[in-house]
């Protein structure tokens, strides 16, 4: 029988433990507190932003989000960003993504005071995450990590393949798994002959952003297929996987919705309480 990794029920659970730090914090007189950059309007990022704040209002975090438009100048994204670094009060800072072209992804979050960087990509907290000494981790790669441990599923010396390269989901997960000792792969749109690669994986991650990407020739029987992908098909949410083909040839698979999506707003809050609890050394 095909187990179904439920992110949305394990994203509770896991709440609940976040919910008792939170607490604990706030009887010290420490009040989480963080920000949500949005520049332009993306329809996708203004619902994400949404998901954000009925969480962090959930658990009692304190949130501020800046509305920019999409004319925001360099300057003035930076001003906004060091003032927030500045002041105090604030524990974590997101900037979210994708901005608009006229801005450098890559320069706007190195903007980032990397103790405040929640999503822990500025380029300190990248390099730290590949050395091993990171104490944020981009939030989808730690919650997909969290999940795997949480359903006893075993890393160490396992095959897993990531389709897709991106600096917030592929790469991080890349160096989390190395982490736990698993043999990593990284596939992406040159890799020629996808399959014979995505067929030795023990555990198969897909971040591309193409409905029915991934389809049952490209599984090895009793894998462990995690869906990252995020796509709406006549106004329906689905992942890359053709699941209905790919579910029953395997052990266990996330759902979307409810796998990845709830878990990665988890623990994006869950980054902000370290951070927090980081800066006042607790
Ligand atoms: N700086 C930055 N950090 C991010 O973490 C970040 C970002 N930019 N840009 C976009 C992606 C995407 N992302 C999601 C968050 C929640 C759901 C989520 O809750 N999904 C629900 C469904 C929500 C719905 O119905 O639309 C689910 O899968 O069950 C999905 C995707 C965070 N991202």
């Amino acid at each position: 029988m095909t187990e179904l990794l439920n992110g949305k029920e394990f994203a509770k659970f896991h709440g609940q433990h976040l919910q008792a730090e939170i607490d604990q914090l706030k009887e010290k007189g420490i009040f989480p507190h963080f920000c949500v950059i949005n520049i332009g309007d993306d329809p996708a990022s203004a619902v994400y932003v949404r998901t954000k704040k009925r969480k962090a209002e959930k658990l009692g975090i304190q949130q501020d989000i800046f509305q920019l438009p999409s004319s925001t100048t360099e300057a003035e994204v930076f001003a906004l960003i060091d003032r927030l670094n500045q002041d105090p009060e604030i524990n974590g800072i997101m900037v979210q993504l994708p901005m608009p072209k006229h801005l450098d992804p890559e320069k706007v979050l190195d903007r980032i005071d990397p103790e405040k960087d929640v999503d822990g990509l500025t380029s300190t907290n990248v390099g730290r995450l590949w050395q091993g000494s990171h104490f944020v981790e981009p939030a989808t790669a730690a919650g997909i990590i969290a999940l795997l441990k949480h359903y006893g599923v075993e890393l160490t010396g396992k095959n897993c393949v990531i389709i897709g390269r991106s600096n917030i989901v592929g790469k991080p997960l890349a160096a989390l798994m190395l982490e736990e000792n698993a043999t990593v792969s990284i596939l992406h749109s040159k890799t020629q002959n996808l399959a014979r690669l995505t067929k030795t994986a023990d555990i198969l991650v897909s971040a591309v952003g193409q409905a029915g990407f991934v389809t049952k020739d490209m599984i090895k029987p009793g894998a462990v297929v995690i869906d990252v992908g995020i796509n709406r098909v006549d106004g329906k949410l689905v992942g890359d996987v053709a699941f209905d083909e790919v579910s029953p040839l395997v052990k266990m698979i996330t759902p979307v919705p409810g796998g990845i999506g709830p878990i990665t707003v988890e623990f994006l809050m869950e980054g902000v309480i370290k951070l927090t609890r980081r800066q006042y050394g607790r």
